[in-house]
């Protein structure tokens, strides 16, 4: 029985497990896409109030994904949960040129964090369902991905509509290997 509980412990929480955090401005889609993988639907979501967090099987390992609230007051919240995370995927809305320079600015704080300063991170420029949605040269300028010395790649999905989505994660799960 013992060993039976040590597997599942060692199966949950061992090797095998990858701490995942989803970041990005309220609104970008982050549950929507967390659900998307979780059940393969289009869930009806609700602003998020502090975090959801979700076991995922993809491939042949289990991604621990962190779902945190992007509104203001959690924003300032998010450096509790950066220790040992091994990949970040930023969630950007591609319709809100409003929001952008915010956008790139909590990237950008993110990204100078000592816990999180080997994690890849893959942007995801989520709403490509929508008419005026950026194009991938439209958001790499607007994060001005090319001054980043890092492990970043950008990535058009729909998470509404199911569209890119797993295709865009082996891009972070290959680098997280690496
Ligand atoms: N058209 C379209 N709408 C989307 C897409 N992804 C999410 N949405 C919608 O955007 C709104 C916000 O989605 P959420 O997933 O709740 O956003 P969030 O980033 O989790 O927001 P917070 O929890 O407040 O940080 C919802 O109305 C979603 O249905 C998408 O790919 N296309
Ligand atoms: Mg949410």
């Amino acid at each position: 029985m013992g060993s039976f509980f040590s597997r599942i412990f060692s199966r949950i929480f061992g090797k095998g497990e990858v701490r995942i955090l989803i970041l990005g401005l309220e609104n970008a889609g982050k549950t929507t896409f967390l659900y998307q993988l979780q059940f393969h639907q289009t869930i009806d979501t609700i602003p998020t109030i502090g975090f959801n967090v979700e076991s995922v099987q993809f491939k042949n390992i289990i991604l621990q994904m962190w779902d945190l609230g992007g509104q203001k007051s959690f924003r300032e919240q998010w450096k509790c949960y950066y220790p040992n995370t091994q990949g970040v995927i930023y969630m950007l809305d591609s319709t809100d040129w409003a929001r952008a320079d915010l956008a790139r600015q909590e990237l950008f704080e993110l990204i100078h964090e000592d816990d999180l300063k080997n994690t890849p991170i893959l942007v995801l420029a989520n709403k490509q369902d929508l008419p005026g949605a950026m194009s991938t040269r439209e958001v790499e300028n607007i994060l001005q991905i090319n001054t980043l010395q890092r492990k970043i790649f950008v990535a058009r999905i729909s998470a509404k509509m199911n569209t890119d989505v797993e295709s865009a994660l082996n891009w972070l799960i290959d680098n997280i290997s690496n």
